[in-house]
């Protein structure tokens, strides 16, 4: 099978990760792959006639024997992707010898055409919006070049525009092909031959705004852009004291702003879906501000959607914002319009991640179409990959925008994906200082918070989001500092709305947090509790806050103080706590990991033919390891679930070896090998690294880096943030639902559902008792007994290109 992929609509960083993905798996499972440049409008000119210098054949390298079957030396490279990469594609060459890619739209691309191309921003074969393809002239035109081509099957990598677009022509395909025939275009046989197109939708936009999926392609790395320049004007805003209206890219949705809003910690928010009403949000963004203002606050954020509008559909424009702000609060304000800024830069590794294993999926739905099958859009279902009917995607996004056209709001809220409507819920919570939800005097609890094990990033993020709860609610919220060493020393404050203004964007663990279990002193841990009066305990912490539930749980019989609601949420950056798919803090550290092999790799590759190997945290759990090889191209990764033998050694040195011998002479890449700190206990990192450093040359020579503590991440990421507030959001209504109804109905020992741990599985969130995680859960080597993301190890080296060799 042929298939081309092509990237359209605005760029969004990870359209590289899934063109290379797409190739990859499409050379992997036997077919040829091609490239069309610039979006639809590359369809729509298609390929100049007569000879050209795309379909040479792949360089011979110097040694096949043994490997000439293998589909990746087979498909090694067709020259054109350094093009591509350098953006000399359209150069003018003068002498004959010169590549160029000028009147070539479709283009042949092999495995090493898409070298590299995993941490690239933008998109590298180009995007447009092709007016032409809007016509059905245009769309004839499309469909003649891809017949010409031999083209068989098509990805599509756009956002809903794009994906309205492959929509038409997928339905349109057997009258263009007919008219085709017609004319003279193209003939029987070919007519025949194509008569049905495999047609599949990657979404790739910043918006975030297509239907039936959680995530689009590059909408959390636009995010990532997005505060990274709100917490950098955080800081001059409160040495001002200042207000900073920020608009964000959005035309026709809110996801961007309202997630801003959310991970930043902004003030107040303006999206479409839930416009402010026409004539009254200037009082009631007056009135959220000044509270604020009245506590003590010093800066105040506003963000606002491009394409925010107020309930009569009048659009809301940052100065129009700015104004009210200044006139009426007397407010130092400026604007600040983020721009492209948001679409640039290189996608974090979420992004990475999400489009290559969307690649490999839209690979396998095009390989197992039928003529009756439906044509696919690859989605995503919280950790789900899904295969959603494009028709009924895109019609579901036409939907919203006709609704907020004919001002029903409620609908076009709804029809967003579920987590739209609980996170605006979660802004407003967390961000404004409004008595009116608190509850009856009665019913008010001391809820108390620790931190527990190794920090990670969102600790403090899900613990102001506790905070703030409280104070919506009328709770005290109590902090118990330095663990339950901490505990036992007294350490508790009162924590305050203000005081955790700034903990969206602050690492590390505010509270103080180490790995000393309640078990060091039961007892006296009970008395603490009995002390302070807690009526509640929100845990945040990795195995260990896993544990130490499970022993106050345990321990209720002996202990009546325990008999309070209690909830742990997981955060560590290992990912090791069982059950839960995510953990707090794995997504930081996965970042963390992805900057800093982009660092390494670029030094390997510039001293060419070298070899890092490079050591990752994790305790026994593989997760970092083996995600991070999937969004940094490490070509090996190596795992405590999996170990290392000898056998494995010997041979991952032999395809190592071929691998350098098929690169072009001085021109090898640098590659990375992860390996998890306790994969082995004798083949260490430096084992390793002295193996490849004697048997490399003179292929190669290797390296060694330890990343460390540094995996703990700085400052949050953005998604790391958002999963700390809804997650703490859903916990503290846990512990308020469970203590209220231990109190209506008192007994001895409190039920063991209300002792349980938050967890994400699949496309779902539970309250799972912690003594039905115990199941799960392997103690001796502190991790999962199954895991989500055991296969990926063999798909990242697989995608590193060594598997086959
Ligand atoms: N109704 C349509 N019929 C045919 N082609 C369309 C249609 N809508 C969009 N397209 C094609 O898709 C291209 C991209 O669409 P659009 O500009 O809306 O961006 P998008 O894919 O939604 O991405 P983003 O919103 O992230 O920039 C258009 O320029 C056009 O070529
Ligand atoms: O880059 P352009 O073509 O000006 O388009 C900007 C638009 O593209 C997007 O970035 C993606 O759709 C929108 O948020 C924004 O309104
Ligand atoms: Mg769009």
């Amino acid at each position: 099978m042929k298939i081309a992929v092509l990237t359209s609509g605005g760029d969004s960083a990870g359209m590289n990760a899934a063109v290379r993905a797409v190739v990859r798996a499409g050379i992997l499972r036997g077919c040829d792959t091609w490239v069309v440049r610039e979006g639809y409008e590359g369809l729509v000119l298609g390929n100049i006639e007569g000879p050209r210098d795309s379909d040479s054949p792949p360089e011979v390298p110097i040694d096949l024997s043994g490997h000439a079957m293998d589909p990746v030396v087979k498909n090694l490279r067709f020259g054109d992707g350094e093009l591509l990469r350098n953006g000399e594609g359209d150069a003018f060459v003068t002498d004959d010898k010169g590549r160029t890619l000028k009147g070539r739209h479709i283009v042949h691309v092999g495995w090493d055409d898409v070298k590299g191309w995993l941490s690239e921003g933008g998109t590298l074969i180009g995007t447009a919006r092709s007016k032409s393809f809007r016509t059905p002239e245009g769309r004839l035109a499309g469909a003649r070049s891809l017949i010409k081509e031999g083209i068989d099957a098509l990805v599509v990598c756009g956002g809903d525009g794009s994906l309205t677009g492959a929509d038409k022509l997928r339905s349109e395909w057997p009258s263009l092909v007919k008219t085709l025939l017609e004319t003279n275009v193209i003939t029987q046989a070919q007519a025949s031959s194509y008569g049905h197109l495999r047609i599949v939708g990657l979404v790739g936009s910043i918006d975030n705004d297509m239907a039936l999926t959680d995530m689009t392609i590059g909408a959390p790395t636009a995010l990532h852009r997005i505060c990274e320049s709100i917490d950098n004007i955080n800081t001059t805003a409160s040495s001002h004291s200042r207000a900073f209206v920020i608009e964000v890219m959005g035309r026709h949705c809110g996801w961007l702003a309202l997630q801003a809003g959310v991970s930043a910690g902004a003030d107040f928010i303006f999206i479409p879906e839930k416009p402010a009403a026409a004539g009254a949000w200037e009082d009631e963004m007056c009135d959220t501000i000044t509270t604020h203002r009245k506590v003590g606050k010093r800066k105040t954020i506003v963000i606002i959607a491009e394409g925010a509008l107020d309930t009569a559909l009048n659009p809301i424009k940052p100065d129009d914002v700015k104004e009210v702000l200044r006139d009426r609060l007397g407010l130092d304000t400026r604007v600040t319009t983020l721009g492209h800024t948001q679409r640039g830069g290189k996608p974090c590794a979420y992004d990475r991640i999400l489009a290559t294993l969307q690649g490999v999926e839209a690979v396998e739905t095009l390989l197992s179409a039928t003529p009756d099958d439906p044509s696919y859009m690859i989605g995503i279902s919280e950790n789900k990959l899904t295969r959603v009917p494009l028709v009924e995607a895109v019609e579901m996004t036409q939907a919203v925008a006709k609704a907020i056209e004919s001002k029903d709001f409620a609908k076009a809220m709804a029809l967003r994906d579920p987590e739209f409507a609980e996170s605006y819920r979660n802004f407003v919570v967390t961000s404004s200082l409004n008595i009116s939800n608190q509850v009856p005097l009665q019913k008010r609890l001391q809820i108390a918070i620790i931190h527990i094990g190794a920090p990670a990033g969102g600790m403090n993020a899900a613990t102001r989001t506790a905070v703030r709860f409280c104070v919506d609610r009328g709770h005290v919220p109590l902090a118990i500092h330095n663990g339950f060493k901490g505990l036992l020393a007294g350490n508790i404050t009162e924590l305050s709305w203000l005081l955790v203004d700034n903990w969206m964007t602050r690492g590390g663990s505010e509270l103080g947090t180490n790995r000393t279990l309640p078990s060091v002193d039961l007892g006296a841990v009970a008395a603490r509790f009995q002390e302070h009066k807690f009526d509640a305990l929100f845990l945040i912490g990795g195995f260990e806050a896993f544990s130490s539930l499970l022993i106050l749980e345990n321990a209720r019989d002996l202990y009546p103080a325990f008999n309070i609601p209690m909830v742990h949420l997981p955060a560590t950056i290992s990912n090791n706590v069982p059950l839960t798919d995510f953990s707090l803090g794995s997504d930081t550290s996965l970042n963390a990991l992805v900057e800093a092999c982009d660092t390494i790799r670029q030094s390997a590759s510039a001293s060419r033919n070298r070899v890092f190997v490079v050591e990752t945290q994790g305790g026994q759990c593989g997760y970092i390891a083996t995600m991070g090889a999937l969004a940094s191209g490490a070509v090996l990764v190596y795992t405590p679930e999996v170990g290392i033998d000898l056998n494995v050694l010997s041979k991952d040195v032999k395809r190592l070896k071929t691998r350098f011998q098929l690169d072009l002479k001085g021109k090898s890449q640098g590659r990375i090998v992860l390996r998890n700190e306790s994969a082995s206990s004798v083949y260490t990192t430096e084992v390793i690294t002295q193996i490849l450093q004697e048997e490399g040359p003179p292929l190669f020579d290797a390296r060694l880096a330890s990343l460390g503590h540094t995996l703990q991440g700085g400052i949050p990421s953005p998604l790391d943030r958002a999963r700390a507030v809804r997650l703490a959001s859903k916990c503290m209504t846990f512990l308020e639902d469970h203590a209220h109804s231990l109190r209506s109905h008192p007994q001895r020992r409190a039920p063991r559902e209300s002792a349980a741990m938050i967890t994400i599985e699949g496309t779902s969130i539970f309250m799972t008792p912690v003594q039905d995680v115990v199941k799960h859960a392997d103690m001796k080597n502190r991790r999962a007994n199954h895991t989500w993301w055991e296969g990926y190890k063999g798909l990242a080296e697989q995608l590193g290109g060594l598997s086959f060799m």
